[in-house]
């Protein structure tokens, strides 16, 4: 078997519109938008989808040797210690895993939010939250202004809030928000907590906590009315007012608190660059990195990845195992594989999503 592995596409249904650009990336003939607007990478996690539960979706699913299709979460599970290793002395679990996303939105999302680790341990009993993180890919071309809201520039009390997500007066929720323009290469970190919705027009890499949790407190959008259950994760409303985090993030202050400027780790005279795009200053959840190579990038890595070609194409050599990388295409690298090596001629750049430091 490769070390390496490579996904298909993993589409899972969603309360909202989009894919278009997902299908043009699949070679689908009639590329259109529909209810599967996000490709679940090498996904770990089963989506909740309140309606659907009949339908399992989500999990990537990987064929072995033998030729039988098993769950990728399986596989892992068989021998932890090679492809999920150790932090310090600490053995990784599937709860280690970050979620990785391709999210192509067409319409706005509905406003959501989603809890924190602490939340979701201590009030849902659940291991992980869902702080997560945006990397701007591309954006559409009828789109003249793509956005995203997030945190509350003017937050409402929670009585107020409590009472236009009763009556669902969306335009004073909207009011707490400013649009923040995004653009391709923009990197955002939402913790926990803080509400948002992604803007129409948005094709982006998100990379999660694994769960699949959030408050939804829109709950109608383009026509789809989202149930009962989906709404407060099941909960009452009052618990879901708790996920908030309320405190003002101000105009002038949404940079700091939201946007995270790539960070250079290391480059060299031949062009080759590696960058962090999400690290431990910004959260114990996950870390992403930017590896940009022209020619050969001989890398050295502890721990395990999930490597997304978003620029070129070249391959990736592992001792005399060489895997062809095509733009968008995304596979695993496990832990045991600590010596690796990229190569392109033409350049090529591929964002490296790692657990974080817990
Ligand atoms: O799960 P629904 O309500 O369709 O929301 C869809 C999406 O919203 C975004 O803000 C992210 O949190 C995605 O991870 C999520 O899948």
């Amino acid at each position: 078997m490769n070390q390496i592995f490579k996904f298909n596409a993993n589409r899972v249904w969603r309360t909202y519109q989009g894919g278009k650009l997902l299908d043009t990336i699949e070679g689908k003939e009639s590329p259109e938008d529909s209810s599967f607007p996000e490709d679940w990478i090498g996904s770990t996690v089963e989506a909740r989808n309140v309606g659907r539960e009949h339908i399992s979706e989500g999990l990537a699913m990987v064929t072995g040797d033998d030729g039988h299709t098993v769950p990728f979460r399986d596989l892992l599970t068989q021998n932890k210690d090679y492809f999920l290793g150790k932090s310090g002395d600490t053995e990784r679990t599937l709860e280690d895993i970050p979620l990785v996303k391709y999210l192509d939105s067409a319409t706005r999302l509905h406003f959501q939010a989603h809890p924190t680790r602490e939340f979701a341990q201590e009030r849902l009993g659940l291991p992980r939250g869902k702080t997560e993180a945006y990397v701007i890919l591309q954006t559409r071309e009828d789109v003249s202004e793509p956005y995203i809201y997030a945190g509350f520039q003017r937050p409402p009390s929670r009585a107020q809030l409590k009472q236009w997500i009763e009556t669902q007066d969306i335009k004073s929720i909207e009011s707490c928000f400013d649009p923040i323009p995004v653009k391709p290469g923009d990197v955002f970190l939402l913790p926990g907590g803080r509400p948002h919705a992604l803007g129409e027009g948005i094709l982006m890499l998100e990379i999660m906590e694994p769960s699949d949790l959030a408050v939804r407190f829109e709950f109608e959008r383009c026509g789809y009315v989202i149930p009962e259950q989906a709404r407060f994760m099941d909960r009452g409303i009052d618990t879901a007012l708790d996920v908030f985090d309320f405190s003002p993030v101000p105009p002038e202050q949404v940079d700091a608190e939201f946007r995270c400027p790539p960070k250079v780790l290391s480059t060299d005279e031949q062009g080759n660059t590696l960058e962090e795009l999400i690290g431990a200053k910004n959260t114990a959840c996950f870390t992403v990195r930017r590896a940009t190579m022209n020619g050969t990038f001989k890398r050295n890595e502890e721990a395990f990845f999930y490597g997304v070609v978003t620029q070129g194409s070249g391959t990736l050599r592992i001792g005399d195992e060489v895997t062809e990388l095509k733009q968008w295409e995304r596979f695993f690298c496990p832990a045991g594989v600590t010596e690796f090596e990229y190569e392109s001629a033409a350049g090529m750049s591929i964002l490296e999503c790692y657990p974080g430091n817990t």
